[in-house]
């Protein structure tokens, strides 16, 4: 079965002051886009990199998670460290990801570019940042996700397919 990690990282959601949102609306945009059997890993965690840190390992290396996306703590805050995080535990970072989602951010907000977002390799996994913002998870996240796909099959990933009709990946012919 192929398995994706979201890990929504906010103070406030893990305490239960509200509810997690964009972390949901990762899963809802999965479900509708994947036509291939998967299963969420989910978790809410406050942002603590150690704490950010140990789950991406374990959502990585132990739960054996292609994919893992991550909303929340991109920007400047002091408690924002989701890009630190993702950096430590990755062995090649993916900018484009971060450079095509702030591009697309600043079409709707001129605060995109306050967001560190980015992306990057783990063994086998591809970890994926997004704000925490409810608004901005699909405007990122649909704009990435036609790359996802194939740079999974360069890692030896499983093979993801979507539902062309409403999103499209692209992979290269060999
Ligand atoms: N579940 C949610 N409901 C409503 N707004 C949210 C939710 N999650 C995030 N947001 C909004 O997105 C912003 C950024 O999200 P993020 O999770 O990084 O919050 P934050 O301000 O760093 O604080 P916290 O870590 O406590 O969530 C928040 O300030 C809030 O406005
Ligand atoms: N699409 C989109 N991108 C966005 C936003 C948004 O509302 N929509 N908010 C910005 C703001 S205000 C901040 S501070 C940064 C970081 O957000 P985060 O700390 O929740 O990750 O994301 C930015 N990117």
């Amino acid at each position: 079965m192929i398995r994706i990690g979201i890990i929504n990282v906010s103070d406030r959601a893990s305490a239960g002051v509200y509810e997690d949102i964009p972390g949901k609306a990762v899963v809802k945009l999965l479900t509708d886009w994947l036509t291939c059997d998967w299963e969420p890993v989910y978790r809410v965690i406050p942002d603590e990199q150690d704490q950010l840190e140990a789950t991406m390992i374990e959502l990585a290396d132990a739960e054996g998670c292609c994919l893992v996306v991550t909303t929340g703590g991109t920007g400047p805050a002091l408690r924002d460290v989701t890009p630190e995080a993702t950096e430590a535990v990755c062995q090649k970072m993916l900018p484009g990801f971060g450079e095509l989602m702030r591009q697309e951010s600043l079409k709707y907000v001129p605060t995109a570019i306050l967001s560190r977002q980015t992306a990057g390799i783990r063994n086998q996994t591809l970890i994926l940042n997004l704000p925490g913002k409810p608004t901005a998870i699909g405007q990122c996240l649909s704009v990435v996700f036609p790359a996802i796909p194939y740079c999974i099959d360069l890692i030896d990933g499983p093979f993801l397919t979507t539902n062309e009709t409403i999103l499209k990946v692209f992979r290269p012919k060999s």
